[in-house]
């Protein structure tokens, strides 16, 4: 890990054109912490969705690009946001292009006025971690959404995790359909197989890394009089078994045997039922030493903090670059103590911090130390406290 603090950068101008709500926003702010206060339907989570936009993926909704579109609008929209680093200003944008003659639209990504590949380019200049209240039942649901969390986790750190993630997505669905279809064809199944198993240690492998890190960051930094209890972190499943007691190469040469062993199985199941996809995150209450969703309501969502915490914490010492906070509707939840150690947790991670609430007195004790805003329909002002 890096030992320097990470370097902060603040978003200084947010515009959006036709993005959701708003027709053309031109909004300037300059603290580390901006607080979006309006009426439930406002725009407020529209604003943290155009900004988690900037890391790879579909923004902090998992919503189609083209469901951002404002209705009645011109059928394309543009973010961009600049950027104040240490090392200059840079100018970032995305947005959707208006669809071409065939249909056909696509993804724009912009830094300081040259195209980019993609946006995982934008990992260069700011990382972003975020937390919504569809995370609330994170520990009680499906290994699913933890799965999907736990690889948002990843990504933060590496950019190029999301890419894996696909590609073993579709490479499973291309066996599975062979397996379906053609399950004598012995060659194709054995190259798929040999793809699927390079994807799939590979994805495993950094899953396992980011954790083993951010547990390591939990325990060092873990604070008994933190209102945001720790959480142990343990990765369950035969492909994390495998990659925690191989080495790469013969993880990926037992995992091949694995699938091939298994395809009658797997046929019969009409998918591959080992492999990263079956993999869960188990999180514990550490004070209580309890599995998380044994804990109260008001319990999982302070672990849940924590750990988005812990993981800006570890983001930044990865990258050197302390990330952007989107914390969505988090406050409202927070009894005064929790709230007053969250705003100061947060003011020392160092870099900027987003958040949204429907009333003001939230964030009252911010007055001096955050942009406080108001969001209307279309329109974001600045709160001035008589
Ligand atoms: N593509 C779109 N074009 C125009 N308006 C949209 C579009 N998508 C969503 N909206 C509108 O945006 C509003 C939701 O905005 P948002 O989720 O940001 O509200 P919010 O202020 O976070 O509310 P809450 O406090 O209820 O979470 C809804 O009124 C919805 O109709």
């Amino acid at each position: 890990m890096l030992s320097a603090p990470p370097a902060a950068s603040l978003i200084t101008h947010l515009m959006l054109q036709d993005f959701r709500t708003y027709a053309d926003l031109d909004l300037a702010v300059s603290r580390p912490l901006v607080a979006l206060v309006g009426e439930n339907g406002a725009g407020k989570t529209n604003v943290l969705e155009a900004i988690s936009l900037f890391m790879p993926g579909r923004g902090l909704r998992r919503a189609e690009l083209s469901d951002m579109v404002r209705q009645g609008g011109p059928g394309s929209f543009a973010i961009s946001v600049t950027l104040e680093t240490p090392y200059g200003e840079h100018r970032l944008g995305t947005g959707l292009e208006r669809p071409g003659d065939e249909g056909r639209v696509s993804r724009i990504c912009r830094i300081d006025a040259l195209p980019a590949s993609s946006p995982a380019a934008f990992a260069e200049h700011l990382r972003i971690v975020w937390l919504t209240p569809d995370l609330d039942a994170l520990f009680r649901g499906p290994a699913g959404d933890r799965r999907r969390f736990l690889d948002r986790l990843v990504l933060a750190v590496d950019a190029e995790h999301g890419a894996r993630v696909n590609a073993l997505e579709r490479a499973l669905r291309s066996r599975n359909r062979v397996l379906e279809d053609i399950p004598d064809d012995r060659l194709w199944l054995d190259a798929l197989e040999r793809e699927v198993a390079e994807l799939a240690i590979a994805v495993a492998a950094a899953r396992r890394e980011t954790v083993e890190r951010l547990a390591a960051l939990i325990l060092a930094t873990r604070d008994e009089n933190s209102p945001f209890p720790f959480a142990t972190l343990t990765l369950e499943g035969e492909i994390d078994a495998l990659v925690a007691t191989l080495p790469a190469v013969d993880a990926e040469d037992r995992y091949r045997a694995m699938l091939r062993e298994g395809r009658p199985r797997d046929r019969a199941a009409g998918r591959t039922l080992i492999g990263p996809q079956a993999t869960d995150l188990l999180v514990r209450h550490g004070p209580k030493d309890i599995p998380a969703a044994m804990a109260s309501t008001g319990e999982q969502k302070a672990l849940l903090i924590g750990l988005v915490l812990a993981h800006a914490r570890l983001v930044g010492h990865m990258s050197g670059i302390a990330p952007f906070i989107l914390l969505d509707e988090v406050a409202a939840h927070l009894d005064p103590r929790r709230r007053a150690g969250l705003f100061d947790t947060l003011e020392s991670l160092g870099g900027q911090v987003w958040m949204t609430g429907a009333d003001l007195g939230l964030f009252s004790e911010l007055e001096g130390r955050a942009d406080l805003l108001q969001v209307q329909p279309g329109v974001i002002e600045s709160i001035k406290i008589r």
